[in-house]
């Protein structure tokens, strides 16, 4: 399923937040948003996931999900989002009961996302006796638990730490090599942007409009930490960031 944006534009009131978006999210491609604070990315997020209507503008969603898909739209958030008392094996199969799926289904749903997240031998273990990046993963299982058509991730590392972050960018990585996924991952950070975007797109400050789309053609997993090629990407949306980061940062300190 695609995913496209035709002519988003939103205000809260007389408060203008984002102009004219019109984007393609390509089937079994990562698109990756970035922008100064308060440029509109989660909002742009919660559009894209229907729990919020722009002012005008729609957006349209382009072929039939994959199928075996319980939710379309899933999204991961960077406050990962567990139940402290079920387990990481009762925190996935929380979303197969709203569907209904019990017992041995549910069983081989769950078993499957854990071994792709490396959570198997965690099955049994409660969140509060999780790191981070084990917590993170558990919130990534549960999305791909649904097997949804779009994935919608909000700063899904700025919660943890540099180290971990890059374990779990390599683990969404392999997740993708695996089976391609379709995602939207907004993030603050250019690094991971350019770690695992195929494109990114760089909104200027509010109201957000597409000030470039960056394209990054080198496959997923040839992209190393300290790669130059992947430097010399950050360095240009940095620089394309640069003025409109520090002139939003004066707005919310004169605000
Ligand atoms: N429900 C709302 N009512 C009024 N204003 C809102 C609402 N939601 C968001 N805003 C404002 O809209 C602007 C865009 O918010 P949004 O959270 O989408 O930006 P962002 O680019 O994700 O920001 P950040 O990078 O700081 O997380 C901000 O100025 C925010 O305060």
């Amino acid at each position: 399923m695609q995913i496209k944006l035709d002519s988003i534009s939103h205000s809260y009131g007389d408060f203008e937040v984002m102009r004219d978006i019109t984007l393609e999210i390509p089937n079994g491609k990562i698109v990756c948003i970035v922008g100064p604070s308060g440029c509109g990315k989660s909002t742009l997020l919660r559009f894209i996931g229907g729990l919020e209507q722009p002012s005008q503008g729609q957006v349209l969603q382009v072929g039939e999900p994959p199928e075996g898909c319980l939710n379309p739209l899933t999204y991961i958030f960077q406050d990962f989002a567990l139940l402290p008392w079920r387990t990481v094996d009762g925190n996935v199969s929380l979303v197969l009961e709203d569907h209904g799926i019990k017992g041995k289904a549910a069983k081989a749903i769950i078993d499957d996302v854990l071994a792709r997240t490396n959570l198997t031998d965690f099955a049994k273990a409660l969140p509060k006796q999780l790191s981070g990046g084990m917590k993170q993963r558990v919130a990534i299982a549960r999305a791909m638990a649904v097997n949804p058509a779009v994935l919608l991730m909000d700063e899904p590392l700025s919660a943890l730490d540099s180290q971990t972050r890059e374990l779990l960018m390599d683990d969404l990585v392999g997740l993708w090599e695996r089976t391609p996924f379709t995602a939207v991952y907004v993030t603050h950070n250019l690094h991971e942007a350019v770690r695992l975007g195929h494109s990114i797109v760089v909104l200027s400050r509010r109201p957000g409009q597409i000030r470039d789309i960056v394209e990054i053609d080198k496959p997923l997993s040839d992209r190393q930490f300290g790669d130059a090629d992947l430097d010399l990407h950050q360095k240009h949306l940095w620089n394309l960031m640069r003025e409109e980061a520090r002139a939003a940062d004066a707005e919310l300190i004169n605000a």
